[in-house]
């Protein structure tokens, strides 16, 4: 099924578009076949599991473009030099897996900023002008930002293991929570691996059966599990902190407050609450009524997995029933990935947004 794209729609992403042309983004394209292999990797397992992907017999395994901010990326870091500002109007494609009245291909117009040199500055520039497009259309923002929570984990006092799985599970606020209890010795080990570890030594002296895995992959995977196993768990006091940092959902300024008193005893986390502080002011200096923007620590845990820094929504007040009309982030980490162009190995910082047409107009139908 695909979303509405009548030619009173594309007529709107037009006007969209000339709007990010008026902020100085240069029109740019991507290729609706894209290889989808690592690239695939790059937006995590939610998208993975909604491409739409097809075999090509000289390019292997390709994907019917499941957003723009990747290949854009990577055309940025082969070629182009920074500042840059683009932005791009297509149809995107992702399965649904479970509600078919949602639409798998749909129109996005786009922007994308790389401009490393006031990153508050950039966050603003963006927010501001999704929120200055949005500006008769009745919509509520949200913002979060995800550098705060990988600060948070990064900081906590336990093995880097466990880190990394915390991390890794972040997208998964289920999965996150679980391994979180198990850490923290609140749930149990799980029994099928106290009997595993029980018996590794006895199975040591047992012939090898060919498998998957070789017999010292598996002596090393045991020995992880058993540090694992014999690790502190990690403290209640930590535990807390991270929790009371998961339910901040204020006004961006008491949320500010509140994450300054959490990071008193969680320090991690300084750092990003600075670049915080540091694009409210941006935000306030481009007119943004920082006073009533909302602020959830757990916003945008559930999308694009390649989000680091700040990211925010733009959702219906009046049709509860549609995704968010906008949706954006940074995503500093995944140009350094996709680089190894012009500037070296690092990458460049770099955030962004899409707007879906067909969205504002049924929140505006909505009114
Ligand atoms: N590509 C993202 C939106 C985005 C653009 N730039 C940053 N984020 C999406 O399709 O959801």
């Amino acid at each position: 099924m695909s979303a509405d794209t009548s030619q009173a729609i594309w007529d709107r992403a037009r006007r969209y578009q000339s709007v990010l042309v008026g902020q100085g983004a240069q029109v740019t394209d991507a290729d609706i076949l894209q290889p989808a292999g690592t690239l695939l990797d790059l937006y995590g397992e939610d998208i993975r599991a909604r491409a739409f992907t097809t075999q090509d017999p000289l390019r292997g395994e390709q994907m019917l473009r499941p957003d723009f901010t990747v290949p854009i990326v990577q055309q940025h870091m082969a070629s182009a030099s920074e500042p840059a500002r683009y932005t791009y109007l297509g149809k995107v494609f992702r399965k649904q897996e479970t509600d078919e009245t949602r639409p798998t291909e749909f129109v996005q117009v786009g922007f994308e900023v790389f401009d490393g040199k006031d990153v508050a500055a950039a966050d603003a520039e963006v927010f501001a002008t999704f929120a200055g497009i949005l500006a008769d259309v009745p919509v509520t923002p949200m913002t979060g930002d995800i550098g705060i929570l990988r600060a948070a984990v990064i900081g906590l006092n336990t093995t880097q293991r466990r880190r990394a799985a915390l991390m890794r599970h972040l997208w998964r606020p289920r999965r996150f929570r679980a391994l979180l209890d198990r850490f923290g010795g609140i749930t149990p080990t799980p029994a099928a691996r106290t009997a595993l570890l029980a018996n590794a030594d006895a199975m040591a002296d047992l012939p090898a059966v060919l498998g998957l895995r070789s017999e010292s992959e598996i002596a090393l995977r045991i020995d992880a599990l058993r540090v694992d196993a014999s690790a502190d768990p990690i403290s209640g006091f930590e535990l807390d902190l991270l929790d009371a940092l998961l339910k901040v959902r204020e006004t961006a300024p008491n949320a500010l407050a509140t994450l300054r008193d959490i990071a008193v005893d969680l320090p991690s986390i300084g750092a990003a609450i600075d670049g915080m502080s540091m694009r409210l002011d941006a935000l306030e200096s481009r007119g943004i009524d920082v006073d009533a923007l909302p602020f959830e620590a757990a916003y945008g845990r559930t999308s694009m997995e390649y989000y680091d820094g700040f990211v925010f929504g733009f959702s219906s007040n009046t049709n509860l029933n549609i995704p968010p009309v906008a949706t954006g982030g940074r995503y500093d980490a995944l140009t350094a990935v996709l680089g190894g162009g012009h500037d070296g190995n690092g990458g460049v910082p770099a955030v962004g947004g899409v707007i879906r047409p067909d969205l504002v107009a049924r929140a505006e139908a909505a009114q």
